[in-house]
């Protein structure tokens, strides 16, 4: 399949989840990562869902990272230069979602990329290699490419890996993890 016919195919998948399903499959991915050795770093950035396209749900994620007391970033996107701007999450952001249905803080302390530790890393499908596909426009492209390269990345999603290997291109950075219901795959050689 091409990257085209993975996002259809991926977003009717998605479609046909439920309510109950979604926070289910949610909920299995979160507790699944509390799993995972990524616990003793500072600084996570995660996104927001957009309930519309029906992502997985990062409340949970969320929740778990307030309890470990973390430093939890999320980012403001300019669909003009497809950037994104990082901002710490506080008791005092105000979050608004933008005209894509993004939940986006309005302004607050902003977080140099270099600070970052770990990613949590949206998409539409994968493969067993750790090549994704999300919605085309590049901005994970662009963000993962200024991270350090020590920068955890870790995709979350609800169906596993796609057997067919996605074309990369030379912007593809690699997941170290992607994180699903059923199972976590690991991409890194170091575990
Ligand atoms: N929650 C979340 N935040 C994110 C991303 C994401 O995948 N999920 N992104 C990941 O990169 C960036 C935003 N990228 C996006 C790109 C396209 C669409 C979108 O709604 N596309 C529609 C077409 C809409 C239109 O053209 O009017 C679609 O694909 O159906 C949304 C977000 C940054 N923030
Ligand atoms: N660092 C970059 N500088 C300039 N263009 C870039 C950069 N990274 C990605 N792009 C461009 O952005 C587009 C992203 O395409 P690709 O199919 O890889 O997106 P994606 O990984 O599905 O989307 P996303 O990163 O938004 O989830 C391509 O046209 C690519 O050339």
């Amino acid at each position: 399949m091409n990257k085209k016919a993975l996002r259809d195919h991926y977003k009717k998948l998605r479609s046909i989840l439920n309510d109950i399903e979604i926070d289910e499959r949610s909920i299995a991915i979160a507790n699944r990562l509390l799993q995972l050795s990524i616990w003793d770093f500072s600084y996570y950035h995660l996104f927001l869902p957009i309930e519309k396209q029906r992502e997985v749900d990062t409340e949970f994620v969320l929740n778990i990272l307030s309890g470990k007391d973390k430093n939890v970033i999320i980012s403001k996107s300019d669909f003009k230069d497809h950037s994104m701007q990082h901002f710490l999450l506080t008791d005092n952001t105000k979050i608004k979602p933008n005209s894509y249905g993004i939940p986006e803080p309005v302004d607050g302390i902003e977080v140099p990329i270099s600070k970052i530790d770990v990613v949590f890393v949206p998409l539409l499908a994968f493969d067993k290699k750790g090549n994704r596909v999300g919605y085309g426009k590049g901005f994970y492209d662009r963000f993962l490419n200024q991270c350090s390269e020590k920068t955890l990345k870790i995709g979350l999603s609800f169906f596993d890996a796609e057997e067919e290997t996605i074309d990369v291109s030379e912007f593809d950075k690699p997941l170290d993890y992607c994180i699903t219901p059923n199972k976590a795959y690991s991409f890194t050689t170091s575990d």
